[in-house]
């Protein structure tokens, strides 16, 4: 009888996710305890097949000499801290996890826009702090309204749509879109406006990022780009920390230029002791939990044991990254 493929995991899985691991490879698991150190990861990647390693950043000197090792999968969508294209020259398949967080991710988004606006995050602390004496606060206190207004969404991709379909259908609101392609489907059905980004951050009530993180999307949030926004508007990053200049950003805030920020996504996460955000009130900040309920995390799994279990087995995974 062929002996079953080996794959390596860097982080646990839910239990449907194992089972199903379990009746096609043999497999092993990281000690949570310990950190992963490169030098370990590259031992173990020698004796696999594949390997689960979201989070952890894998460059093509890291595989190279793995000969065994087919596929590498994160059980996310976004893949920047991986190279596909470099690991696809030493042999090795990237995948990810698209589609099946969509809706989550879009729901949080949403979170985001009507506590950033209606300053949902601020006033729990104000009450919570014992601040609320007397009727209704000061006016000091009142938001902004999200219904009927104009939102930009940076990155009209999966869940960009999603967020439009939210924003369109729930809230009336107008929409605005930047990509570098037409998305004739979200133009159609939401009667979205593909327009410069320049364009979208002077318009927009709302600017939502949802954008991958690239060499050309890097800090494409910077100091001009943030004097462009007008000073009622919210910014939104549900994509990746680096896509804004966050030193920037917190200049921004302190000074007023925008009406506030509401973050799922950081330049440095966790987000350090000391960082300016954990005292400015025009900031509403999420851990990093865009995809985070238990539901979709589940599915998230099983996608990325699925096309780890095709890929060590030499078959095509469904969610090959092209790059
Ligand atoms: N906060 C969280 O927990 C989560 C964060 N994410 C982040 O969201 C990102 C988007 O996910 P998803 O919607 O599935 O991805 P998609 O690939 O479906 O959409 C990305 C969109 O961004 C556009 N885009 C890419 N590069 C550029 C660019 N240089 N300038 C302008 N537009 C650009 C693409 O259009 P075009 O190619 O035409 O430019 C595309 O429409 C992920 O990569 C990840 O980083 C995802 C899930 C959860
Ligand atoms: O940030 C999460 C992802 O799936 O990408």
């Amino acid at each position: 009888m062929l002996s079953k493929p080996k794959v390596f995991l860097a982080h646990p899985v839910p239990e449907s996710a194992l089972t199903y691991l379990s009746q096609h490879c043999s497999y092993t698991i990281w000690d949570q305890h310990k950190p992963l150190q490169k030098d370990d990861l590259r031992n173990i990647l020698k004796q696999v097949d594949g390997a689960l390693l979201t989070g952890h950043a894998v460059d093509a000197a890291l595989v190279e000499g793995c000969d065994q090792l087919k596929v590498i999968s994160t059980a996310t969508v976004g893949y920047d801290k991986f190279d596909p294209i470099e690991l696809a020259n030493e042999g090795v398949l990237l995948t990810n996890t698209p589609y099946v967080l969509d809706e989550t991710v879009a729901d949080l988004v949403f979170g985001l826009i009507l506590s950033g606006a209606r300053r949902i995050a601020e006033l729990h602390t104000h009450i919570q702090k014992g601040e609320w004496r007397k009727g209704t606060p000061s006016s000091a206190l009142f938001g902004q309204d999200v219904h009927e207004k104009t939102i930009g969404i940076v990155g009209m991709g999966r869940i960009g749509e999603k967020i439009a379909h939210r924003a369109k259908e729930g809230f009336g609101m107008n929409i605005l879109y930047h990509n570098r392609s037409h998305r004739p489907e979200a133009e159609k059905r939401y009667n979205a406006e593909k327009v410069e980004l320049d364009v979208l951050l002077s318009r927009s009530d709302f600017v939502v990022l949802m954008v991958p993180l690239s060499d050309e999307t890097k800090h494409l949030i910077d100091k001009e780009a943030l004097r462009k926004m007008k000073s009622t508007a919210l910014l939104i990053n549900g994509a990746r920390g680096n896509v804004i200049d966050e030193k920037a950003l917190i200049d921004a805030l302190q000074n007023n230029e925008i009406f506030g920020a509401a973050l799922d996504v950081f330049e440095t996460e966790p987000l350090p002791q000391d960082h300016p955000f954990l005292t400015m009130k025009n900031v509403t900040l999420t851990p990093h939990i865009g995809s985070a309920t238990a539901a979709t995390r589940e599915a998230m799994a099983m996608r990325a044991i699925e096309n780890l279990v095709a890929g060590a087995k030499g078959e095509t995974p469904t969610d090959v990254v092209k790059g």
